[in-house]
This record gives structure tokens, C-alpha cells and sequence, in this order.
């Protein structure tokens, strides 16, 4: 289910920087057209080697990618494997990752946010109607493609990067990380993936792209990331009243695999100012 391109055939130029499993480099492919030698300027996505034993969940990740095709969804070519090497090959995107193109402070306006927040709701649609879950939707895996110039009226546009290894190959510590963008279920059952989980993360990253790119809960420990979700938290409530009401139906902790809810008073202090919350009960799906 996926092109096996020779490694022969990949010249590596220089490092683009660190995913969180791999080395990210731009580089090119050969290939032969119409009888002639061609290189394509490409992104090498290379998975660490320490990581070696999820190669099968990162080719996986990116086969789901290729399988089908969209306008908003990053077309990966391929991969090769040379000995201990496992190497994704995928279009090269001009403005890269855009949680850093964000924070480099390019003051960007509200509709070219709004744009980005509705291609990003198309690829989401696309997917949900094949039911195929992303599994990681986040700024950092929004890549940009053009930049938009708003004295030309041009919007920008982005396509969503492949999830990189599967939630359930990971260590809770780095699920645990992932919150606020890892739906409250996923902590319970990291292999059961839903396409509420995508909603979710969708949810987060609306926050994120219009924070200029400054990651929710950002620099808050294990612990504290942890209690967000055991008392029920939301982020901040955005400026904007409908963008806020969005993001809060989205993250919504009634709507995944939660059971009956139970009010009660969480009571830190013990000297009932404590305000109510709802205490879930994790129940088996009813289905
Ligand atoms: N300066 C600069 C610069 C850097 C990168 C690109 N291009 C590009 N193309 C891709 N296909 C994927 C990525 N990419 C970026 N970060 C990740 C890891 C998180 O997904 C993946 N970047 C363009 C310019």
C-alpha cells in the first residue's frame, strides 16, 4: 500500500529541524519522465532510530495519508528503507509548520485565521466522511503551502500533515503532554481512536491558531495538564463569542465515550466554597 522509492534515488539537504519522533530535512527525489532524469524538491521525514520498533505505525500513519487524496492533505509520495533508516518522503510545503510560522510573529488578520480554521474544517469533513481518524490534529501538523497576501486579497492555504506514530505506541507521559490537544478518552484508551478525538484536538487547535500560535496551557507540568482534565477544565474563552462556543462544543467532555455524569462538589479546601463540578463515570460504550 505504499510507493517504495530506492534510497539512491534521495539527496539529503539540510536539516529542517526536530518532530518529535523524527529529523525532518529538505531534500529531493529523482525520478524519470517522460524519459528524462527530474528532481523534485521533497521533505524527508526520518524516523529516529530509537524509535525504530513503531516504523510499522509511522509508514501507517502516512499510508492513511496516501490512500486518499485531498486539496488539504499533505500527498506523501512514499517511503524508502535503507538498513536501520526509515524514511517518509512527502511534498515539499513552502512556509512549513504553521505553529512556528505563527509565532514568528507574522502579524497575520482574523479572516485570514478564519480561512485556515475552514480548510482545516474541510480536510476534517473529508476525513470524518471516509471515517478515518487523523489522531493528531494540532498546529505544529498544519503546514503552510502559501502564505496569502492580504493587500492581493490572496488567503493563505494550508494542508494537514500526516499524525505521525499512532497515540497508542506512545508513552503516557507524552500523552499527557498532548493535553489540551489529546481528547479526555484517549488517556483511558489510547487505541481507541475516534472521530471525536479528531474533534476534539480540532477544538484545541482553533485556540491555538487564534492565540498566534501560542500553545494552550503552555509550559504546565505533567500534574497540572493531568487535574485540567480531571476537574473538567476548558481553555481560556476567546475574545470572540461564537469562536468561543465553538471551541467548547468541540471540547466537550460530555460528548466522548463518557458515561452517565453525576454532579457533586469538588471540594479542594473542604470548606464547601468548592464550586460543583460533574464527576463522569467511565463507563464501557453502551453500543
Ligand atoms: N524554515 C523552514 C521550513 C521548514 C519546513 C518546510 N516544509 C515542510 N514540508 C513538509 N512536508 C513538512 C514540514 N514539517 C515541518 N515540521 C514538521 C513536523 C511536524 O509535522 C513537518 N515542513 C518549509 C520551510
Amino acid at each position: 500500500q505504499f510507493h517504495m522509492i530506492k534510497y539512491e534515488d534521495l539527496k539529503w539537504d539540510e536539516s529542517l529541524g526536530q518532530g518529535s519522533f523524527s529529523r525532518i530535512f529538505r531534500g529531493t527525489k529523482m525520478d524519470i519522465r517522460d524519459g528524462e532524469k527530474r528532481e523534485t524538491e521533497v521533505l524527508l521525514k526520518e524516523l529516529d532510530g530509537l524509535h525504530k520498533n513503531c516504523w510499522e505505525s509511522f509508514f501507517e500513519a502516512a499510508s492513511l495519508m496516501s490512500q486518499i487524496s485531498h486539496r488539504h492533505l499533505l500527498l506523501v509520495y512514499g517511503v524508502s528503507v535503507f538498513g536501520a533508516k526509515n524514511i517518509m518522503v512527502q511534498e515539499f510545503v513552502k512556509y512549513g509548520a504553521l505553529d512556528l510560522y505563527l509565532k514568528r510573529g507574522r502579524s497575520v488578520s482574523v479572516s485570514w485565521k478564519l480561512d485556515v480554521a475552514k480548510q482545516l474544517a474541510s480536510a476534517l469533513n473529508f476525513l470524518e466522511e471516509k471515517n478515518i481518524v487523523h489522531g493528531n490534529i494540532c498546529a505544529k501538523n498544519l503546514l503552510l503551502a502559501r502564505e496569502g497576501d492580504p493587500s492581493q486579497g490572496s488567503s493563505p492555504f494550508i494542508k494537514l500533515s500526516d499524525p505521525g506514530i499512532n497515540v497508542a505506541f506512545l508513552d503516557k507521559d507524552v500523552i499527557l503532554d498532548r493535553i489540551p490537544w489529546v481528547a479526555p478518552e484517549v488517556l483511558e484508551a489510547p487505541d481507541n481512536l475516534t472521530l471525536e478525538c479528531d474533534k476534539w484536538s480540532f477544538g484545541a487547535t482553533l485556540w491555538e491558531i487564534f492565540n498566534n500560535g501560542n500553545a494552550p496551557l503552555r509550559g504546565w507540568d505533567l500534574d497540572r495538564k493531568r487535574q485540567f482534565y480531571e476537574t473538567f477544565q476548558q481553555l481560556p474563552p476567546s475574545q470572540w463569542t461564537e469562536l468561543a462556543d465553538l471551541i467548547s462544543q468541540c471540547m466537550d467532555y460530555q460528548a466522548g465515550n463518557f458515561g452517565s455524569v453525576e454532579l457533586c462538589r469538588y471540594d479542594p479546601l473542604g470548606d464547601n466554597t468548592g464550586e460543583l463540578v460533574a464527576v463522569k463515570k467511565l463507563q464501557p460504550n453502551k453500543q
